[in-house]
């Protein structure tokens, strides 16, 4: 079905002579093909599972949450499931009229060709009706997948966003959350739905046919030669299976890519809150609901379009069965056997060995049960597996913040702020989650409103952990931790960390545009272009990003991957992005993200980025932010860059607090009100730059050392 072989040669979408483009919601699929193909038919496997009692209440719900987003499209598909279940008992109905009439044929020479035709003409109405009523199961049921896939999309993206940083990084939770995010075409709602359904249906349409045929059949004989022709029909049709978009004509190369800004930016945000990397920065920057709010904007702005690639394939490829000859391939099957044989049996009764109604009963039964009973043992297996992920999902919705949330409002005073944030550190240590060392032991130490405190220390002292306790990425394992007087853990989280501005060591930069990894930093003004580019100015990023093709719309890496596959080796780059040929053994081959990595920026421009990410949250007229946390801001800066940042930031900050975590002793540590001398979990050394010069400490030994070396 898929590309299989590389040829030599380039592919090329702009190519119309050669390649097809085809319009798939926001995708653009562009298609070469070649004649003759061979088709390997899939096969799936057969699997039973347990505890389905235990996950029944989880089914309930979701059919009352589905039930109130579409009851009427749930309504029409569950109508159109028992139609169709029926239709196969109707048809056999006819068969046996037939059948009547085959054998008054026989008897008495004579057949009434009014009612010959009529019932052969409602045999095969039958057939057309389920063949109709077919497609529009699977036009309602790709709608009612796409609806429910919006509503729970929702749901699973804020479950994930809300949660805070040791409990996303427990291993029961991550693998919970793996297993309801979407990763197919279906949600796992919706295939449990119609799985469930499905299943019976099956069964009623079974008991039908059966019935039906008990009353038809009884005096029926040449069994076996009827089976062997009917199962022959079948090996016919499985040789001739349906094909797609990607599977007819001899598909052999084909590439898909997608221009959608808000669904480039919708999966960003995706990105951006699944799995652990950025999940400081979202916590400590407050912005689960920001951004809960802006995918839901996207998704419904998006509406049905918002599908990946295969979704809508399937879609497309769904509706492709509309097309007339496709519709009356099957009644056209199954007509000149009926016509011939009955007026076979008219005209030589005595040499007929099989009758047509025999045949045909054989042909449905055969058809009917071998559907009906394979989907069932399919179905029963999945279905346990599909109840306890409806469990999972919903249970995602109430996993309990290892962080708790506090009650009190702060700062209490609005004003208060201005004069900055008091921290005091009251006999704390703190050992991470799985570690058996101490990060930090028996801490204490107050910064004072306003004042700038610079942490120094080696690798591993502890001096990042201090900033992360402050924004209450975790919590303290003993001790106390007081901010403006009030323990931390009583204060509002929302609150404390909207007064605090925080540049990690470890920053990770979003899967969007430079424009919205800047804007994240004050999501409440994120849509202030002028706050945004001053953020870039005092961030030092101004200059670079203006030089960049695409400026502030630059994404630092594609969220979204183009897919492509069987393409010739010549291709090199497609869409503007290098090709990634490694993948050609694959299935699907993928590709897309910018060879560079995060649109080619240094490691210096990329900090600079995260800097001014942080300005935009520090540097409002109207002060929100009362502490500003740096940890090692200018690492991968260039001296000049850095005495800039440093400049700024002194400048910027008012009254604010700063603490300020560094290895490098002078440039800050000179204008510091408090330093801190760290050293294996412990403050070994307090006070500032002269006192700690006239101490002789290791404080004094390290300035003295870095210093020299500049001699
Ligand atoms: N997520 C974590 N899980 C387990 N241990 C950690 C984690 N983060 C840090 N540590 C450990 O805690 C100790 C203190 O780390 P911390 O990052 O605070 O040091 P630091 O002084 O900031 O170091 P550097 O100067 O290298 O940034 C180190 O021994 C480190 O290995």
């Amino acid at each position: 079905m898929f590309g299989r072989r590389r040829t030599k040669g380039i592919f090329d979408p702009n190519d119309l002579l050669h390649t097809k483009h085809h319009r798939l919601g926001v995708w653009d699929l562009y298609v070469q093909y070649e004649p003759k193909l061979s088709w390997i038919p899939s096969s799936w496997k057969v699997e039973a599972y347990a505890e389905i009692i235990n996950d029944l209440p989880y089914l309930w719900r979701t059919i009352r949450d589905v039930g109130r987003t579409c009851w009427h499209l749930l309504i029409v598909y569950v109508v159109l499931l028992i139609g169709s279940s029926l239709l196969p008992a109707l048809s056999l109905w006819y068969s046996g009229q037939l059948l009547k009439i085959v054998q008054t044929a026989v008897d008495d020479r004579t057949v009434d060709k009014r009612v010959l035709f009529q019932v052969a003409g409602g045999r095969m109405t039958c057939s057309l009706i389920e063949r109709v009523s077919r497609i529009v199961e699977h036009r309602v049921s790709s709608a009612l997948n796409n609806r429910i896939k919006q509503y729970y999309s929702g749901h699973i993206f804020h479950a994930m966003a809300r949660l805070d940083v040791p409990t996303y990084e427990d291993p029961v939770v991550s693998s919970q959350l793996d297993s309801v995010i979407p990763t197919n075409r279906h949600s796992i709602v919706w295939s449990t739905l119609s799985g469930l359904l499905n299943t019976g249906t099956n069964g009623l349409r079974l008991c039908t046919q059966s019935f039906v045929l008990l009353g038809v059949l009884q005096e029926q004989r040449d069994g076996h030669l009827l089976t062997l022709l009917t199962f022959s029909n079948h090996a016919l049709s499985l040789l001739s299976p349906d094909q797609g978009l990607l599977g007819t004509g001899g598909t052999w190369a084909w590439a898909a890519t997608t221009h959608d800004q808000d669904y480039i930016r919708m999966e960003g945000l995706k990105r951006l809150v699944t799995g652990s990397k950025h999940r400081k920065e979202l916590v400590a920057g407050g912005l689960s609901e920001f951004l809960t709010n802006r995918y839901r904007k996207l998704v419904d702005r998006l509406g049905h379009r918002a599908g990946d690639f295969w979704t809508q394939y399937n879609e497309r490829t769904t509706l492709g069965g509309l097309e007339f000859l496709r519709l009356i391939r099957q009644p056209l099957k199954e007509l000149p056997q009926q016509i011939v044989f009955t007026l076979r049996a008219v005209q030589y009764p005595s040499s007929i060995p099989v009758s047509l109604a025999s045949l045909n009963l054989m042909q449905q039964t055969s058809d009917a049960f071998a559907l009906a009973l394979t989907s069932l043992a399919h179905q029963a297996g999945s279905i346990a597996e599909r109840l306890s992920g409806l469990r999972k999902l919903y249970e995602a919705e109430n996993i309990q913040n290892k962080v708790q949330d506090g009650t009190m409002p702060f700062p209490e005073d609005a004003q208060s702020i201005r004069a900055g944030i008091s921290i005091e550190f009251k006999d704390v240590s703190f050992q991470y989650h799985g570690s058996d060392e101490y990060a930090l032991r028996h801490v204490s130490f107050k910064v004072e409103p306003g004042q700038l405190c610079v942490i120094v220390g080696s690798n591993g002292s502890g001096k990042s952990t201090i900033l992360k306790l402050v924004a209450r990425i975790y919590d303290v394992t003993e001790g106390h931790i007081l901010v403006d007087g009030k323990d931390i853990k009583t204060l509002r989280l929302d609150d404390l960390r909207r007064a605090m501005a925080i540049l990690f060591q470890d920053y990770t930069l979003f899967p969007l545009s430079i424009k919205d990894n800047i804007a994240l930093g004050d999501p409440e003004n994120a849509d202030d272009e002028d706050k945004i580019r001053e953020a870039a100015r005092l961030g030092g990023a101004e200059d670079f990003i203006a030089r960049l093709p695409d400026g502030f719309d630059t994404y630092l890496e594609r969220p979204v991957r183009d897919l492509y596959s069987g393409l010739p080796e010549g291709t090199k780059t497609l869409f503007g992005r290098s090709v990634d040929h490694s993948n050609f053994g694959a299935l699907v081959a993928g590709g897309g993200r910018d060879s560079a990595g995060s649109a080619g920026l240094s490691g210096g421009q990329l900090q600079r980025l995260a800097v001014s990410r942080t300005f935009m949250r520090s540097s409002v007229s109207e002060p929100k932010v009362g502490l500003l946390l740096f940890d090692e801001p200018s690492a991968s800066l260039d001296p000049t860059a850095e005495q800039d940042l440093f400049a700024r930031l002194r400048e910027l900050r008012g009254n604010k607090t700063m603490v300020f975590s560094t290895h490098r002793f002078g440039n800050l540590t000179r204008h510091a009100d408090l330093i801190m001398y760290m050293h294996d979990s412990v403050i070994l050394e307090t006070g500032t730059h002269e006192q700690l010069l006239k101490a002789e400490g290791d404080y004094s030994r390290l300035w003295k050392m870095q210093a020299q070396a500049f001699l």
